[in-house]
């Protein structure tokens, strides 16, 4: 993997992460206390999308399997139909990959290092690539679309890139 491009890695702030979607954490900003003060309520900190024939917002968890590193990160993938969100269930960091659109193909990827209580929302039609957990098997709750049409949308670079270790 000498010859590959190595990708560097940034900590997932909102503001970074803004041209892609939004990050979901406790941001105190957004809390408000219900239940009669027993839970703190950390209030739409995100919408998901859901367009075109039969869509339907659903709920999954998916378990990721850890990626072995040096990753190479050959394709990114998009959901022309709807958002996709990822929730880390275990409090374990995990890898956050995307890329602005450059004429209908994903430009050079921007990494991410997402905490353990950081999830994101990948806005509609959002470069990404598939779930990179770190480390063991970890759950995430995936907040996503369902419907007709084909929501995926795939891109395979001709020069792959590389993540050297999360
Ligand atoms: N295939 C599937 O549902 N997963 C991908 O969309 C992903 O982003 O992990
Ligand atoms: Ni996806």
């Amino acid at each position: 993997m000498q010859d590959l491009e190595r990708l560097a890695i940034r900590p997932l702030t909102r503001e970074a992460f803004a041209p892609f979607g939004i990050v979901i954490e406790a941001d105190p900003a957004s809390m408000r206390l219900i239940n009669g003060g027993t839970t703190e309520r950390y209030h739409a900190l995100a919408e998901a999308e859901a367009v075109g024939e039969d869509a339907r917002v659903i709920v999954n968890i998916f378990r990721g399997s850890p990626r072995a590193f040096p990753y190479r990160v050959d394709m990114m993938e998009r959901h022309p139909f709807g958002s996709q969100s990822f929730s880390p269930i275990d409090d374990r960091p995990w890898l956050v990959v995307v890329s602005e659109d450059e004429g209908g193909r994903p430009g050079r990827p921007q990494v991410f290092r997402a905490g353990g209580r950081q999830g994101v929302n990948y806005r509609r039609n959002v470069w990404h690539h598939p779930l990179i957990a770190v480390g063991a098997p970890s759950d995430f709750l995936v907040v996503d679309r369902l419907g007709g049409g084909v929501n995926l949308e795939e891109h395979f670079f001709e020069k792959p890139f590389v993540i050297d270790g999360p």
